[in-house]
């Protein structure tokens, strides 16, 4: 069976396709600026362990260009893996937000569609591009069966404690207003991964999420009991773009004494602040190029992202009476070592002795970073999302 994975972002498409139930990935790739002059596509077949790549630069004016060009690459004489979209059995879509309707793995519906419309109010940089994403899918691989997993659904498990705002109730029972947590299929499998390599199902956990968007989860025996982000994934940590969490005051502030209205409030901490507006770069490698050099601002950026994340592993210890692990993944999380250092040092009260040497070395796969005598284990698990959702999708197809 062919299961391919689409994760359309606002302006980019990542997808893979994989052949199931060997679980092998087939070709992988990238759609990069849609909608901007240059748009760039990086695709990747694998054959044997080899990987051949194909880089293309082109006009892309929207999603359901850059998802055609994915199709035409599938099919594509010379370095095609299919002979036409019809050998795709099943599409797996990431959805960001599925509000309280749905936490499941599921078909895709008009119900469900019009549902991911609705939330971009939620996840305004993530739910159009998918509602965008799945119109266009269809239409392509118009014989297959699409399926959305939602990056909300490991997070459903968290008791009412943990997921309630401190506002009045029927904001919650009428509206939903309430804790969501986001990137719960990267949680879900760095953690399942983590517990087969402890051999420990009822391990106390941290997944610690660094990409573009970055989150953290407290999982406990294999289940979510806390998370980072929210209503939206606009809580937390300090991210490329997102501030992370913030004291509503400051909104009060903007609104009434500074003159900005509402949309602009929502562009300012969305897409203007984290990493990005402290430093004027989104991107991590920028900001390690720009404290390389000397810049204060950078370096004063980058303390305050770590600081953040210290934060949240010392709560979720608390939350959880206990720490056997904390793990590091996606694009930050699994590159670069000076970040994983800041957080882990001065950490020996609670149980963490790093491995600074060892964390130092490039290495590929789970590797763990504290020392033999350690209590806590210090843990790189590579994400990926992509198998996770192909997963479940067969699982789906299966039942
Ligand atoms: N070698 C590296 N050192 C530091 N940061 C890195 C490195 N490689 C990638 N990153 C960072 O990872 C982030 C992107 O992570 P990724 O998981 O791909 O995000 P997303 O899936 O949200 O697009 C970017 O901030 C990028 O700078
Ligand atoms: C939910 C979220 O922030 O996703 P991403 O990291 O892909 O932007
Ligand atoms: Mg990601």
């Amino acid at each position: 069976m062919n299961i391919f994975v689409v994760n359309c972002g606002s302006s980019s498409i990542k997808y893979q396709l994989f052949k199931w139930p060997s679980e092998s990935p087939i070709c992988s790739g990238l759609v990069e600026r849609i909608g901007l002059e240059e748009s760039i596509i990086t695709h990747k077949v694998f054959v044997n362990d080899q990987e051949q790549v194909i880089k293309r630069v082109l006009e892309l004016p929207d999603h359901d260009a850059g998802m055609k060009e994915v199709g035409m690459l599938l099919t594509e004489p010379g370095i095609g893996v299919i002979q036409n979209p019809e050998e795709i059995e099943v599409v797996g879509h990431r959805i960001v937000h599925g509000g309280e309707s749905f936490v499941e793995t599921c078909k895709v519906t008009p119900d469900v569609k019009e549902e991911i419309k609705r939330l971009a109010i939620l996840a305004p940089l993530h739910n159009p591009g998918h509602y965008v994403g799945i119109n266009v899918a269809e239409h392509i691989f118009s014989k297959a069966t699409h399926v959305v997993v939602f990056d909300t659904a490991f997070h459903s498990t968290m008791p009412e404690k943990a997921f309630r705002y401190a506002i009045p109730e029927n904001f919650y029972k009428d509206y939903g207003v309430r804790v969501y947590g986001f990137h719960g299929t990267s949680h879900k499998y760095v953690s399942e991964e983590a517990i087969a390599h402890l051999n420990k199902p009822d391990a106390k956990l941290i997944t610690i999420h660094l990409g573009n968007g970055c989150s953290m989860a407290a999982v406990d025996g294999g289940k979510c009991i806390d998370t980072s982000m929210g209503l939206g994934p606009l809580d937390g940590l300090i991210m490329g773009t997102r501030s992370g969490n913030i004291d509503p005051s400051v909104i009060f502030y903007l609104v009434n004494q500074l003159g900005y209205d509402i949309a602009q409030v929502d562009t300012l901490l969305n897409k203007r602040s984290g990493m990005l507006g402290l430093t004027g770069f989104s991107d991590m490698r920028d900001i390690l190029k720009a404290i390389d050099a000397g810049d204060k601002n950078a370096k004063l950026a980058y303390d305050m992202y770590a600081y953040r994340i210290k934060k949240y592993i010392g709560s979720y210890a608390a939350a959880m009476n206990g720490l056997d692990a904390i793990i590091f993944t996606a694009g930050v999380g699994e590159n670069d070592p000076d970040l994983r250092e800041m957080v882990c040092c001065d950490m020996e009260f609670l149980g963490i002795t790093f491995n600074a040497e060892e964390n130092k070395i490039r290495a590929k796969g789970l590797r763990e970073l504290n020392l033999p005598d350690s209590r806590v284990k210090v843990l790189v698990v590579p994400t990926n999302e992509e198998l996770e959702i192909a997963k479940q999708c067969f699982e789906l197809i299966q039942n």
